[in-house]
């Protein structure tokens, strides 16, 4: 048979090689104009979103040369907890005469807490001078110098002795000083533990949008930490403000508001210093001759070795214990007895829970250890007396967490929360660590606004 020559297809191929040429054409040039524009952003260190706002229009002009449009400002925050010690580098932008929005955040941190080092203060400075440099290669330089930079302390320095304490300050101030930022001579403190809830509270509430909306309601925060614990909502009822102790209520001024809080700091019920008591040691005290702490909360026949605030302390189980959960919940609530202020309406307002009820949660999987969750309070029961009951007969993969989860439990209805009380768990909202941090910061913020312009 002929061939019959495909007229068709080669008419197909002229057309083909021009156009396959355009495409490629095409698409190395787009691919150079996307390459260019990350790379331009990557050198820019500007992210693709950022909370609460884009970035895109902001002018990145350092300070005091900013010409028109939004103006971008750094703030850094260390956290000195008693566990570790943390710093957030905050970016905010600001158009003229409006309150700052947050634009993007970087958290890094190290364990252990300034604390570990009141013996020898000189080894604080690696630490410190690490995250300093997280910072620097965070913020472009040309805004060093107009950077604030603070640290606040919290429980585990508030639990050494003084001198101890200010030992450890002074040291972190020198580094500070030595740093290009720039720094007040207030920049290295202890905070007090109404302003460490008071500003938890301010960090849940702007970044859920209470604080910029009025009218949206608003959330209470529970911080549960090594050394304390802080409780912070805003009544609404007038008998919680009658029937509330002296000490509990703060008044708060915030983005033109005042607000009358209901807050709390708990020294020595953090997780680890109740762990402390629950055990019968004392702080920063090693048991006399290495004795045994003997403890109602862990299993029977278990042996171990805790260390806590830089002192071992030698630990193990009752013999022959019985129900642990009960032997457990009885000591806990001795230790718990008068200490904590309860409040009815605590089941009334919507809460977020953070750190150790965060971190216990996701041990015992009642929320996902990476997204959070909700959960009542009663879960933490449920599971105190799932984990003490399987102590009683084996050896947990986690000797504390009997103790934990019931001191948890036995803690939160001491503060009022019922069983069937929901919780929010998360340790992040829109990228943003809920922490004081960021709280503390714009409680900064707009102090230094109202001092520049009363009337705003
Ligand atoms: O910024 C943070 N992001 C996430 N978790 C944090 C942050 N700050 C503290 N935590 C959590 O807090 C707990 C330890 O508390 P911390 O060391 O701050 O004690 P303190 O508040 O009693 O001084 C840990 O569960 C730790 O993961
Ligand atoms: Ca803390």
């Amino acid at each position: 048979m002929r061939k019959i020559p495909n007229n068709g297809n080669l008419r197909m191929t002229k057309v083909a090689y021009p156009l396959g040429l355009f495409v490629c054409l095409f698409i190395y040039v787009a691919y150079i104009k996307w390459h260019w524009a990350s790379a331009t952003q990557a050198f820019l260190g500007i992210p693709e979103v950022a909370t609460g706002a884009r970035r895109g229009q902001q002018s990145r002009s350092p300070p005091g040369t900013a010409a028109r449009g939004p103006e971008l400002f750094y703030g850094i925050m260390f956290d000195a907890g008693s566990t570790g010690t943390r710093v957030h580098v905050f970016q905010f932008s600001r158009q003229p005469g409006e309150t700052p929005t947050l634009t993007h955040e970087t958290f890094k941190a190290l364990k252990p807490g300034l604390s570990a080092y009141a013996d020898d203060v000189d080894k604080s400075t690696p630490g410190i001078q690490e995250l300093l440099d997280i910072a620097k290669q965070d913020i472009p330089f040309d805004f060093w110098k107009a950077t604030p930079l603070v640290l606040k302390a919290t429980a585990g320095l508030r639990l050494l002795p003084g001198e101890k304490a200010q030992k450890l300050l002074r040291k972190v101030k020198e580094v500070f000083e030595a740093s290009p930022f720039l720094v007040g001579d207030d920049c290295v403190s202890i905070m007090n533990g109404t302003d460490e809830g008071v500003s938890a509270w301010i960090t849940v509430n702007f970044l859920t949008g209470s604080l910029k909306t009025p009218g949206r309601s608003n959330v209470g925060m529970l911080d549960l930490g090594g050394g304390s614990t802080q409780i912070t909502f805003l009544p609404r009822f007038e008998g919680t403000l009658q029937t509330s102790p002296p000490g509990f209520l703060t008044s708060l001024q915030m983005f033109n508001r005042t607000y009358r809080l209901y807050s709390y700091s708990y020294l020595g019920l953090g997780l680890m210093s109740a762990r402390l008591a629950v055990l019968g040691g004392e702080e920063g005290k090693p048991a006399e001759d290495g004795a045994e702490l003997v403890s109602p909360c862990l299993s029977p026949g278990f042996r171990g070795e805790w260390e806590h605030a830089e002192v071992t302390y030698r630990v193990s189980g009752q013999e022959a214990a019985g129900n642990l959960y009960q032997l457990c919940a009885r000591r806990v609530s001795e230790i718990l007895r008068n200490k904590v202020h309860r409040t009815e309406e605590v089941k009334d307002v919507d809460f977020y829970a953070f750190s150790y009820y965060y971190d216990l949660a996701a041990n015992v999987g009642l929320i996902d250890a990476e997204k959070g969750g909700s959960l009542v309070v009663g879960d933490f029961e449920t599971a105190a007396k799932y984990v003490c009951r399987t102590a009683e007969t084996q050896p947990p993969r986690s000797p504390f967490l009997c103790l934990d989860l019931t001191y948890v439990s036995s803690l939160l209805q001491g503060l009022g929360f019922p069983g069937d009380k929901v919780l929010k768990l998360t340790r992040r909202i829109d990228n943003v660590e809920t922490s004081w941090a960021l709280g503390a910061t714009f409680h900064y913020i707009d102090s230094l606004s109202r001092q520049k312009s009363p009337t705003l």
